[in-house]
């Protein structure tokens, strides 16, 4: 268990401190960095900078309460961990480490399809829910194999990431010729697959590479009805940013979406996530629980996105700099000094359970768009 409040790692920017000088810098720039200039990246992050919260008096918060319900189950907090590819990239025990860790803290670990360790291992030491992310490959019995494990091994939901028809240009993957090699790989995919992705070509990502020759970007809406077949687990899609895909997710019975840009490695130039996401979550229409991701760093930017509507709030980087920097404590330390942060917010702000937040909480004209 990591020491909060020893001064150190106090925040989920002390992690990211300590792991910087920890990890490869190519494998850096891969955690880091974002598509292109990076202009979606930096825009997630100042759109928290720019929020501001309406904070009420005299409530009664002697106690707050972060849990929250998705699909039945209860979570202890409304931070999870989103799916990142290739855990052991930077923790020798890779998403085993990460499960142990967001179990700790009673989060949901959303496992990526390119996870380094078995999903069977992953759910061997999880003590909290798992959900499986796919990507749409071109080879559908793939998909439809890892389903079935996922569902064997008692994974809660599937999600379905629906924003990487091809993969975003970064430039410093590019510029690094970033692959995935020595003893990391995709080992939930079978290696005949993930061949591609090894390849280290000057100015060229591998992973690019790989997802240009390997994921799917025919599919469209009518498609979705093939996962539904291959599964009784909720679906859930992640990657909408507008109210357009919001009402065409409701109409093809997703379960729910994630309002997010990917952490600004897509499409460079596409708003961000927390500007859109009271268009979604109006558009969504109380039909499906409304997930987030983007920039969320401080207790106090879950708090604006859960008022905003989010059910609960996904993040990437940081579980990321928690393992590089400590392992499966330095996991669940970024979740849990982040989850104090949100309910030390919460109190602050004069609403102790999450369902007593709302928009009320938020000045809605320092969200961009905003009335
Ligand atoms: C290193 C890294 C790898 C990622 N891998 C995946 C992935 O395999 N599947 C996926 O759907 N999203 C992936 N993402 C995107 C995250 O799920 C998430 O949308 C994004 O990181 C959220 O932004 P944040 O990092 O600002 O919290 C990845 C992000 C990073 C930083
Ligand atoms: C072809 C490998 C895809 C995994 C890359 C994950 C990632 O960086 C992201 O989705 O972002």
């Amino acid at each position: 268990m990591t020491q909060l409040g020893s001064g150190q790692l106090l925040t989920a920017e002390d992690y990211r401190h300590l792991a910087r000088d920890l990890v490869a810098p190519d494998v850096w720039d891969f955690i880091e960095g974002g598509a292109e200039e990076e202009r979606t990246l930096a825009a997630n992050l100042r759109a928290f900078d720019r929020i501001r919260l309406r904070p009420r008096v005299l409530a009664d918060v002697s106690a707050v309460d972060t849990s929250v319900e998705l699909f039945g189950t209860r979570f202890a907090t409304p931070l999870g961990v989103a799916p990142t590819a290739y855990h052991r990239l930077v923790d020798s025990d890779g998403e085993v480490a990460t499960a142990r860790g967001a179990g700790a803290a009673g989060a949901l670990f959303v496992v990526g399809m390119f996870a380094s360790r078995t999903l069977e291992d992953i759910a061997e030491v999880s003590t909290s829910e798992l959900w499986l992310q796919l990507y749409w490959l071109r080879r559908r019995d793939v998909m439809a194999a890892l389903i079935r494990r996922a569902e064997q091994g008692g994974y809660g939901a599937l999600m379905l990431t629906v924003d990487v028809p091809r993969m975003g240009r970064r430039w410093r993957d590019m510029r690094n010729g970033f692959a995935v090699g020595g003893d990391v790989a995709a080992v939930n995919i079978d290696p005949a697959v993930m061949a591609s992705s090894h390849h280290r070509d000057a100015g060229r990502s591998a992973l690019a590479q790989h997802a240009a020759q390997q994921f799917d970007a025919t599919v469209t809406w009518a498609d979705l009805a093939w996962v539904r077949a291959q599964s009784r687990l909720p679906l859930v899609l992640k990657g909408i940013l507008t109210a357009e895909d919001a009402a065409l997710a409701v109409e093809h019975g997703a379960d729910a979406v994630v309002v997010s840009n990917h952490g600004g490695r897509q499409l460079d130039g596409a708003v961000a996530s927390l500007d859109v996401l009271a268009e979604v979550v109006d558009a969504i229409g109380g039909a499906c629980p409304v997930l987030f991701d983007g920039g969320v760093r401080r207790g106090a930017d879950a708090l604006a996105a859960l008022a905003l509507g989010a059910r609960m709030c996904l993040l990437g980087r940081p579980p990321l700099w928690g393992l590089a920097a400590r392992g499966a404590d330095g996991v669940e330390g970024v979740l849990r000094t982040t989850t104090e942060e949100l309910a030390h917010a919460m109190a602050l702000a004069g609403r102790p359970a999450l369902g007593a937040l709302d928009r009320s909480a938020v000045h809605m004209s320092t969200i961009a768009g905003g009335a």
